[in-house]
């Protein structure tokens, strides 16, 4: 059965939304702060493993829990279920932007759905 990670394009695809979500985040006021001062290499990790993950693609990231890679922006940065909407809404506007079917925009926001708790160090 394909995946969704194979339905939006795979590799190729994640490639080509990292660059349109990674402006979007920096443009966007609620959260471009968490990302301020990170250097180039630490973005790009975030960017590509949120989109690797959100596309239900192949589990590679093998670094920290998602608790233990966002409990100092939680702890010492207010992180919380705002900032995540704002990430899940500059997602979704990444695929509408390469054209994906809202269906598979859905389901794209629903995977990330599933780890919001646990980024937000509620468990
Ligand atoms: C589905 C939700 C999310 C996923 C799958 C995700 C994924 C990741 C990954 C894979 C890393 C890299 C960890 C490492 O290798 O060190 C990371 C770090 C980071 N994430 Fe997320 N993230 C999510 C939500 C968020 C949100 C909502 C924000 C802020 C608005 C955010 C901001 C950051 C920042 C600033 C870092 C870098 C932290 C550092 O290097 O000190 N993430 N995230």
């Amino acid at each position: 059965m394909s995946t969704l990670y194979d339905k939006i394009g795979g590799e190729a695809a994640v490639d080509a939304a990292v660059g349109l979500f990674y402006d979007k985040v920096l443009a966007d006021e609620r959260i471009r702060h968490f990302f301020d001062g990170l250097d180039m290499e630490r973005q790009h990790r975030m960017q590509k493993g949120f989109l690797t993950f959100a596309f239900g693609g192949p589990n590679n990231y093998s670094g920290k829990s998602m608790a233990a890679a966002h409990r100092k922006l939680v702890d010492e940065k207010g992180l919380d279920d705002s900032h995540f909407d704002a990430v899940i809404e500059d997602l979704g506007a990444t695929l509408v932007e390469l054209g994906v079917p809202d269906e598979l925009i859905a389901e794209a926001a629903g995977i990330a759905e599933s780890v919001r708790d646990a980024v937000l160090g509620r468990g």
